[in-house]
């Protein structure tokens, strides 16, 4: 028997040193490519981070990591006081002493039975507020980002980091951080347990170790890539969702719902395939662990047994019934929480992936940002200069081409020319949803980089061209959360800008629901709810880039009733597209190519018999046909 000894002295060390090795192979990562503004960060660092966010619960994880002892106790007593209660039923001692070691054993159960149970509501508590935190900042941060930014990152992308990533780093919180050391400690805590024992029996199942080792190695490998598979393909369907589902109804206008479904349903199978491949990755290494654990049972009990009826172990150590019972448990024991750890750690990475892309994001530093020196701008005037601004979406594409211009306060501006030629690009820049690269914009004789951002638009009423409504109310979409306004003071500006004659048909006026993005009003309406939540505000500079969806007649002498009365507000900047609706403008500037190449006003630039008496004529012309047509 003793030629067994040197074999499994050194299959016990080969063992220990594959547990560090396994150890090892974990915590180095995966070289991953850096994708757009997503960059790799390294583990340290994405822990540190994501440990920023539990520190403030540092004392539910102290309790946690009391009542953790409780349950790594119990694991390592309960094989010794089971392997103690059959060598008494073995050697007939009193029923007394049985009952007090059953009755024990019981009690240490329920004690950590209630301990697991509170460490998990303690954790998922935690955890939860944790990522609610993390959520905030996000959603904080998103709102920082600039229009260019915006324009880059898919919508759905963002929903996935909002949501279907933070749930993943939640997963660490709530589970693996304490599991892993939960197991970690149970694994060093049943080898000493183990050794003292029996150590021959202990070098026995150590021997299994290095090829628990090569095993998840292997499956490291392998569910690293199915998770990122996962990932990417979750990215995917996400955003392909959400631009879809917006845009349904062109969809259904176009009769593309075939096609469109081919594209989802391939969408859905790659996620689909993705997940097998997790499934299946987690499927062979489970049943591979338990073949070894298996094995070490079988090994165990020959060894074991053969030893017990021999009297000693194979090496010479005594060996009882009840040593071979603890160990058959404690070998359970052991090689539960190998399997647990390799698969903790896998969600760990499929964690620490998440969390890098959180922090991606969370690292996009907002392209617009006040200047060191911005100032708070107060009362204004409302006089705007452009000086020389170029500007371009794309390096070295300008848009504008060094465009000047000058507004008193209080006046009407129009802007008009052909399609694409930067007139709503212009209303952009003032209010800072791009930055310019030359020239300069002045409001009052400051330019506007000098100003806070927050600061500067509070001064701007933008009534944009596509009005996005919020799922709410009219009231909601009308005063956008601000406190303090009261219904009549809402009502009087909706008599202002003549919506109260249609909000006054609903059946539950201004507490009328408005659907998503407002789809159950007509454009019209939508456009006379959003000069009602411009004018609440108070602007000192009204921007208004004209709807161009077709609005029937009657809106439309509402519109323009309401257009001329907000002249008397303060400044006004319009785009028109309709030509009739800035006769009235103080100035009319004409783009092309986005230079200026007319301005006046309406009187002056038909005389001039220019661009702009071009438009007018052919507009002219066309609304006259259209008007004989209509009353054939
Ligand atoms: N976010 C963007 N990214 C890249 N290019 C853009 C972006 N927005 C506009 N452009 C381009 O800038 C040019 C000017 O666009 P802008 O919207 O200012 O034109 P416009 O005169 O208001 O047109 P319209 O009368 O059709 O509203 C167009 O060629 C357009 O393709």
């Amino acid at each position: 028997m003793h030629n067994y000894y040197p074999i499994l002295w050194v299959g016990a060390i080969i063992g220990v040193i594959s547990t560090l090795l396994i150890v090892a192979a974990f915590v180095v990562k995966d070289g991953e490519k850096e994708t757009g503004f997503e960059r790799n960060m390294k583990d340290s660092e994405i822990m540190q981070r994501l440990m920023d966010y539990a520190k403030p619960f540092y004392r539910q994880f102290i309790v946690v990591g009391f009542l953790m002892l409780f349950s790594i106790a119990y694991d390592i007593i309960s094989p010794l006081i089971v392997g103690k209660i059959e060598e008494l039923v073995v050697g007939k001692f009193a029923l007394n002493t049985l009952f007090l070691w059953v009755a024990g054993y019981a009690a240490i159960l329920l004690v950590s039975m209630a301990c697991t149970y509170f460490q998990a509501v303690i954790l998922q508590k935690t955890g939860q507020k944790i990522i609610s935190n993390m959520r905030e900042d996000l959603f904080v941060h998103i709102e920082r980002l600039s229009h260019e930014q915006l324009n880059e990152i898919p919508v759905g992308k963002l929903v996935t980091r909002t949501t279907n990533d933070t749930n993943a780093i939640s997963l660490m919180f709530t589970n693996l951080l304490v599991n892993l050391l939960k197991n970690f400690f149970v694994i060093i805590g049943i080898l000493i347990a183990m050794l003292f024992l029996n150590y021959e029996l202990t070098l026995m199942v150590l021997c299994f170790v290095p090829f628990i080792v090569l095993f998840s190695i292997i499956f490291r490998k392998f569910s690293r890539r199915a998770h990122r598979k996962v990932k990417d393909c979750t990215t995917d369907i996400n955003t392909y969702l959400s631009e879809n589902l917006s845009g349904m109804k062109i969809t259904q206008i176009f009769n593309r719902e075939d096609a469109k479904m081919r594209e989802f349903t391939d969408k859905s199978n790659a996620l689909g395939r993705a997940q097998q491949e997790q499934i299946f990755v987690f499927g062979i290494f489970r049943p591979l662990v338990y073949m070894l654990y298996i094995s070490s049972v079988l090994c165990l009990l020959y060894l074991g047994g053969k030893g017990y009826l021999e009297g000693t172990s194979f090496l010479g150590q005594t060996l009882t019934s009840g040593m071979i019972v603890s160990f058959y448990m404690y070998i359970s024991k052991f090689f539960n929480p190998i399997q647990n750890l390799a698969e903790q750690f896998n969600w760990l990475q499929s964690a620490f992936a998440s969390a890098e892309k959180v922090f991606s994001i969370l690292d996009l530093e907002p392209k617009m940002q006040d200047a060191p020196d911005a100032i708070e701008l107060t009362g204004i005037r409302g006089e705007i200069e452009f000086r020389g601004v170029w500007f371009s979406y794309i390096p070295d594409e300008w848009v504008l081409k060094g465009v000047s211009f000058h507004v008193n306060p209080k006046e009407t501006i129009a802007f008009v020319g052909s399609t694409g030629s930067g007139k709503s690009t212009i209303l952009s820049l003032i209010c800072r949803n791009y930055e310019f690269q030359k020239g300069e914009i002045l409001i009052d004789g400051i330019d506007i980089r000098k100003i806070k951002i927050d600061s500067l638009r509070k001064k701007f009423g933008q009534m944009l061209q596509d009005v996005f409504l919020f799922s709410g109310t009219i009231r909601s979409n009308i005063i956008l959360r601000e406190e303090g306004i009261s219904d009549e003071e809402i009502m009087d500006v909706c008599h202002y800008v003549n919506a109260d004659q249609f909000i006054n048909k609903l059946d539950h006026g201004l507490d009328e629901p408005v659907r998503e993005r407002g789809n159950n009003f007509s454009a019209g309406q939508r456009q006379l709810l959003s000069f009602a939540r411009t004018i609440i505000h108070k602007p000192s500079i009204m921007i208004l880039d004209e709807a161009t969806a077709n609005i029937d007649t009657e809106t439309e002498l509402l519109i323009q009733d309401s257009m001329e009365k907000m002249k008397n507000i303060g400044t006004m900047l319009i785009v028109a597209h309709r030509l009739s609706t800035i006769q009235h403008a103080d100035e009319i500037i004409v783009l092309s190519h986005g230079k200026i190449v007319e301005h006046g006003t309406h009187q002056e630039l038909l005389a001039a018999q220019g661009r702009y008496y071009q438009l007018y004529t052919l507009q002219y012309h066309r609304e006259q046909s259209e008007k004989q047509r209509g009353r054939k």
